[in-house]
């Protein structure tokens, strides 16, 4: 995903809802508006890369909004979409300060071809800050930066959803291979008998199924890095093959005679303690050596506390636009719950909280009551010596897990309850019955 946000501002619903999947299939953030008003808002309260607006709105029109963006935001691009014959229209704006116009009705591929132009430099020039506020990550992407310009691999531990593959992009980014190809492997992901012709590629009729050839991820990553996300997952006669292509620096794709050269940084990630594992028997001494030149660990989120409120607020702030929710904000109730949780899944953990908590308030302020944790998380029931007391903790957590995934199953079906009861197996009856009890409990369901 690319960070070019863009403010959009059209009152047809339909059409802003077109404009807006294409807009996040090209990998675009995206807020909507209906109206110029609310764009100024909006205008105000962050930073957007282009504006797109509609010429016809209720209340001040498109020009009017250009006016404005025009004085009090001169670098920021705006382009005005003008139904069709309005043509003179249109070039008026462009003499009033309009980058460029779209006559309705448009083609997907004219609205990016557009938009890419006036904001491509962006997309080259940015390096995805991640997020990192509490000291310990402060000093870990510090030195990831200073490792990041050396063409050193880098192995990286941490737990599940610490933000592994968020580092390895980082290094990358600041790396002189930037612009040239990062490619993952999930080593976890693909099945073991597939992973080796992933990975190496293939000629035609190298194995059944193998009908044209293919170049392996070595191959397209060249020039660029490699990742091998979860690299222990891989079986340990691939690990042999794995450490010789490292080791010669070039590959030979499967059921092929010529070697390939390359010119490619590695970057593994492991969630184990890879250490151990060697002892264990479990990964090849030799491989991790090779792998373990320049070791980086992230901490588990509970371990870097400084980090949960910015990553909470950012990661609010994504959904809250993608779900077209305007302003969102945490109470400190909220943030206190957010910092005392232990958090086993990590930040991909709290994405899925602050997801559920937008959903649950139906709105932008989250409280205390919408944050909901996962099932792992939820109280030590043998910590209770009261049977009674335990069985009621218990009976909680499981309705929140039904609340959960009822209120996840109406973000999917974006509301349809029909829908939502034929998912979930249940009669619509029972839907509303539940969600009643949800709202008895405090739950906004919108
Ligand atoms: N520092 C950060 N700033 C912003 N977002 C982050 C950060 N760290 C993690 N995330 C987000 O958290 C999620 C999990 O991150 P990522 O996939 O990098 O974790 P991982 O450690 O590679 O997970 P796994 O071990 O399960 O593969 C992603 O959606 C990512 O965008």
């Amino acid at each position: 995903m690319s960070d070019v946000s863009l403010l959009i501002v059209e009152d047809d619903r339909g059409l802003a809802e077109a404009l807006e999947d294409t807009l996040l299939m090209a990998g675009y953030q995206c807020l909507m508006v209906e109206s110029s008003e609310d764009a100024i808002l909006q205008l105000k309260r962050q930073r957007f890369d282009m504006v797109v607006s509609d010429v016809n709105l209720p209340g001040m029109d498109g020009y009017g909004l250009l006016q404005h963006v025009v004085e009090h935001f001169p670098e920021l691009p705006m382009m005005l979409m003008t139904a069709y014959g309005d043509i003179a229209h249109a070039v008026d704006a462009m003499r009033n300060g309009a980058v460029d116009y779209l006559l309705k009705p448009f083609q997907e591929a004219e609205l990016l071809s557009v938009i890419t132009k006036h904001t491509s430099h962006i997309v080259k020039s940015s390096v995805q800050k991640p997020i990192a506020k509490d000291p310990a990550s402060v000093a870990l992407f510090d030195l990831a930066k200073r490792v990041g310009v050396t063409d050193s691999t880098v192995l990286i531990c941490g737990e599940s959803g610490t933000g592994k593959e968020v580092l390895s992009q980082y290094i990358h980014a600041v790396s002189e291979r930037h612009s040239k190809p990062f490619v993952a492997v999930n080593c976890a992901a693909i099945p073991e008998n597939m992973l080796e012709a992933m990975l190496f590629g293939y000629e035609k009729g190298a194995y059944t199924g193998a009908v044209s050839s293919q170049a392996g991820k070595f191959e397209q990553a060249n020039s660029g890095t490699l990742l091998l996300d979860e690299v222990t997952e891989m079986d340990v006669a691939l690990q042999a093959k794995l450490l010789r292509v490292l080791q010669e620096q070039e590959v030979e794709r499967l059921g092929g005679k010529k070697a390939i050269k390359l010119d490619v940084r590695i970057i593994a990630t492991t969630n184990r303690d890879l250490a151990e594992y060697v002892r264990e028997g479990g990964f090849r001494e030799d491989l991790y050596y090779r792998l373990n030149v320049f070791p980086l660990r992230l901490l588990p989120i509970r371990e870097r506390k400084g980090d949960i409120q910015p990553l909470s607020e950012a990661l609010l702030l994504k959904y809250a636009q993608k779900m077209r929710i305007n302003g969102s904000s945490l109470t400190p109730a909220a943030l206190s719950k957010l910092e005392a949780h232990s958090w086993p899944g990590n930040v991909r953990e709290l994405e899925n909280v602050i997801q559920r908590a937008l959903i649950l308030s139906g709105q932008g302020r989250i409280g205390e009551e919408h944050i909901l944790f996962d099932m792992v998380s939820a109280p030590q029931v043998e910590e209770k010596d009261d049977a009674h007391e335990a069985a009621s903790i218990l009976g909680k957590g499981v309705q929140q897990h039904e609340f959960r995934i009822i209120a996840q199953a109406l973000v999917d079906a974006k509301g349809k309850r029909k829908e939502v009861a034929e998912t979930l197996g249940i009669s619509p009856r029972t839907l509303r019955y539940k969600i009643a009890k949800m709202r008895e409990c405090g739950i906004e369901v919108d």
